[in-house]
């Protein structure tokens, strides 16, 4: 089974307390969202592999660190997903960018995939899935499958959320066991129009000022 690991820094709890009051506007939404991505970051790349590498310092040389693992490539499900882009690519500006589309009916609360534009070497790359909500989880699920069908595999597959239910959790882990999953909350369950309860309302929205 995959990890499963609720990012508890001290930052990353206070900036998403902030979001989740319904009168934070747009600007600040969508700031915040990329702040507490750029944490995430941090702590979802915690275990990229590394290299001795030889280095002239204006004192001696030596030997030190660098990055040696698979490239990084970030994937938002669209829309809310490209909220966390640029806090992640912050910290990783050499990671390439694939976007897979998906919306959720809102009857039935499965999901549509309507695009899907990815790098190349999809398959080799280490792969950052990024949506801030895991509700039913069959977003998530659906987007690692797009993958999956792409030759990628789970091991290089790690899903970051801000906010997750148990519910979305458990679908996403009995689907993908293989990929690991990291989210800034557990809350504590879905409402009957799939929404996370006390959550932070549709990400996507809030993020774009729609609806
Ligand atoms: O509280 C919520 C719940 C869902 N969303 C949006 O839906 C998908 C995830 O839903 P799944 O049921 O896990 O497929 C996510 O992409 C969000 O855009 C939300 O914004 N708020
Ligand atoms: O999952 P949805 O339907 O909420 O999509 P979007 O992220 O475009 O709001
Ligand atoms: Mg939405």
């Amino acid at each position: 089974m995959g990890k499963f690991a609720v990012l508890d820094h001290p930052l990353i709890q206070h900036k998403l307390t902030l979001i989740r009051d319904k009168k934070v506007g747009t600007k600040a939404f969508r700031e915040t969202v990329n702040e507490i991505s750029a944490l995430m970051a941090y702590e979802v790349s915690r275990d990229m592999p590394l290299e001795d590498v030889e280095v002239e310092t204006p004192i001696t040389t030596t030997t030190q660190k660098q990055l040696s693992g698979k490239k990084v490539a970030i994937v938002p499900i669209l829309r809310a997903g490209l909220g966390m882009v640029d806090g992640m690519t912050s910290l990783i500006p050499a990671a390439k960018v694939g976007f897979i589309g998906m919306y959720r009916d809102e009857e039935t609360l499965k999901p549509h995939e309507y695009f899907v534009k990815l790098p190349g070497d999809i398959a080799e790359r280490q792969l950052f899935v990024v949506d801030p909500m895991l509700a039913t989880g069959g977003s998530a699920i659906m987007a690692i499958d797009a993958l999956k069908k792409r030759g990628c595999s789970g091991e290089n597959i790690k899903f970051a959320c801000l906010v997750a239910a148990p519910e979305g959790v458990k679908a996403l882990q009995e689907a993908h066991p293989d990929v690991d999953i990291f989210t800034a909350a557990l809350d504590d369950h879905l409402n009957e129009n799939g929404y996370i309860v006390p959550g932070l309302g549709d990400a996507g929205d809030r993020l774009f000022g729609t609806k």
